[in-house]
């Protein structure tokens, strides 16, 4: 039986306590978004109104020729401007990435109660966790967005824990990411003037999440957002998306090929590219010289899209901070120190809000 959404209360218990997802609603065939999911008029994100960012991605391939410190400077100055930029050549095969995509589809088109095993509280599982918009109990407006949350900590565990629908592709589509992901951090290190011992290194990427987000096709694309304003939380993001497009960063500063200062960005869906971006913890580790980037996804009422994010970072006991050679040469630490751990209790204790998740480490105002 369908059932009733004329209150609150049941959508809530519907979608986010029942495990039915934004998706399990939908398929009951929605005219209009329910009153839970229609943000502030301020949040809403207007299409004709953003660009494209049309920069070419960075050709990885690059860094091993002889025109290795051109593309050096093209990624620092993405990380440090932008905090978002695309890449080619990155190594992970591009059959990995259409199985990872089609693995997602496959994972979030089955019966709700199959997913909905893996809800917080209740997954088998101690490194699985399926769920719906961002922190639902602490939001105004609820994300139209459902996911499957999957952490590593090693391979004999990801295929003991993972979702059988998905594992053994997650798994090849993280280990090659990581390569690369550790590829870019050396040189974004190199650029900053910081050698890192590789224990360093290991400590700061110890923790690896591969997500799935699925946004189901929605009625009212104006009225809603797919993922609200927010920054990641760790060092870099790789990201993964299908041919829908709707994903969009603030500009930080004004930069003539790419947008005005403030203004909100489109970046295209690539074929075969992914996408990197600059997380919290990088911005700190830096004392602000690279930039966590501010994004925000909107929804389409056309297909159902999918993406696929591996965060990286620090483990929850590790220390985070501005890094010492950094704060030698800038004088003067921007952010204060802390374990992790309450970085991301912090994180995750409120809705996404832009980039006040950074106002935890905060000590000065630029
Ligand atoms: O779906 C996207 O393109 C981005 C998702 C995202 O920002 C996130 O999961 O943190
Ligand atoms: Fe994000």
């Amino acid at each position: 039986m369908a059932p009733n959404f004329d209150d609150g209360d049941s959508v809530y218990n519907f979608v986010v306590r029942d495990g039915n997802g934004v998706k399990g609603m939908v398929d009951l065939g929605l005219e209009k978004v329910p009153e839970q999911y229609i943000q502030p008029h301020h949040e809403r994100i207007d299409k004709l109104k953003a660009s494209s960012y049309d920069r070419p991605p960075i050709d990885l391939s690059m860094l091993d020729g002889p025109q290795h410190s051109q593309v050096v400077g093209l990624i620092a100055e993405a990380a440090e401007r932008v905090g978002f930029f695309q890449v080619v050549n990155h190594r992970v095969p591009i059959e990995v990435l259409e199985s990872v995509k089609s693995a997602a589809h496959e994972f979030f088109g089955q019966a709700p109660e199959k997913k909905a095993v893996y809800r917080k509280g209740v997954s088998p599982s101690p490194y699985v966790k399926y769920g719906t918009s961002f922190v639902p109990e602490k939001e105004k407006a609820l994300e139209w967005k459902d996911y499957v949350s999957m952490v590593y900590t090693s391979d004999g565990e990801a295929l003991e824990f993972w979702p059988n629908e998905c594992q053994e592709v997650a798994l090849e589509y993280l280990k090659a990411s990581s390569s690369m992901v550790r590829r870019i951090l050396e040189v974004l290190m190199e650029k900053l003037g910081v050698t890192l011992e590789e224990s360093r290194m290991d400590g700061f990427i110890g923790l690896k999440i591969v997500n799935m987000n699925f946004y189901p096709i929605c009625p009212n694309p104006d009225l809603t957002v797919g993922v609200a304003r927010h920054s990641d939380m760790g060092m870099l993001t790789v990201l993964l998306q299908d041919g829908i497009g709707g994903l969009y960063v603030k500009m930080e500063e004004d930069i003539t090929d790419a947008g005005k200062k403030g203004e909100w960005v489109e970046i295209p869906p690539i074929p075969g590219a992914l996408i990197i971006n600059v997380g919290d913890t990088l911005q700190i580790l830096s004392n602000g010289k690279y930039k966590s980037a501010e994004h925000r996804v909107r929804t389409t009422s056309t297909q159902s899209r999918v993406s696929i994010p591996i965060f990286t970072m620090p483990r929850p006991n590790e220390k985070i901070g501005p890094l010492p050679q950094v704060v030698e040469r800038d004088g003067v630490a921007h952010y204060r120190e802390f374990v992790f751990e309450e970085y991301m209790n912090n994180f995750f204790g409120k809705a996404h809000e832009g980039k006040k998740s950074l106002d935890f480490a905060q000590i000065n105002s630029f």
